[in-house]
């Protein structure tokens, strides 16, 4: 098994028959969404789940969860997600897949919110560009004012598009580079301060990091 599978696996156990998951996105998550759909089909579970992305609510569906919304669910069971990077009190950046907002909103949504990752991406310090989602009509202001604040701004574009990589909520995504952060609440807290900004894929309010290496896994708790 490679890393990916391995914190799936430990991931998949954590789900009860009944439960309400929150469903993160990307490539580790989708992993986890295989694995937790051949338990769907062997043990004939009944779970739910509020995807953050188009990414996984095709790949829930194709796993057996039953897609629902948080205007049914307030309040779910569990989150599991992927991360970009995550540092040693356990805050991360994630959104390299454009998720982020929301992500961050069924991470907040959940009981318990558990982030499954490579051991690769434990650092220090949080250091990588911060993905922002921004909505177009602010993008100048929003570019502007970053730069103010010291960061170096580039605008996410690409990936089969031409142009700007639009969001799943329509929106722009700038990955803006901070160099070391040293206090990631402060800067989760002004980021989202600025009039046109969304969300940004700074999160500090994890749970749980399961990390995998090929030594196996760990635990890390809050
Ligand atoms: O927007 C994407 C998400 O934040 C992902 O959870 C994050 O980028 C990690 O993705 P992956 O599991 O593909 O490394």
């Amino acid at each position: 098994m490679n890393e990916k599978e391995i914190v799936a696996e430990e991931a998949v156990k954590l789900v009860e028959d009944g439960m309400v998951l929150g469903i993160g996105s990307g490539t580790t998550i989708a992993v986890f969404l295989e694995k937790l759909g051949e338990r769907i089909k062997k043990e004939g579970l009944e779970v739910y789940g509020v995807p953050s992305s188009y990414q996984s609510h095709f790949l829930a569906l194709k796993a057996g969860i039953r897609i629902v919304d948080l205007f049914e669910y307030s309040e779910l069971d569990l989150c599991i997600d992927g991360a970009d990077q995550i540092d040693k009190n356990l805050n991360c950046i994630k959104g390299g897949g454009g998720a982020l907002t929301r992500e961050k909103i069924v991470s907040q949504a959940s009981k318990r919110f558990i982030v499954i990752a490579e051991e690769r991406k434990f650092v220090d310090k949080l250091s990588m560009p911060v993905p922002i989602e921004v909505i177009p009509f602010a993008y100048g202001h929003v570019v502007r004012k970053l730069q103010e604040m010291g960061g170096i701004c580039k605008l996410r574009e690409g990936s089969g598009k031409l142009g700007p990589v639009i969001s799943d909520n329509g929106n722009f995504i700038i990955d803006c580079n901070f160099d070391e952060i040293e206090n990631p609440k402060e800067l989760e807290l002004s980021l989202n301060a600025i009039a046109g900004i969304v969300e940004n894929g700074i999160f500090c309010n994890v749970d749980e990091v399961i990390l995998g290496s090929k030594d196996g896994i760990k635990i890390l708790k809050r």
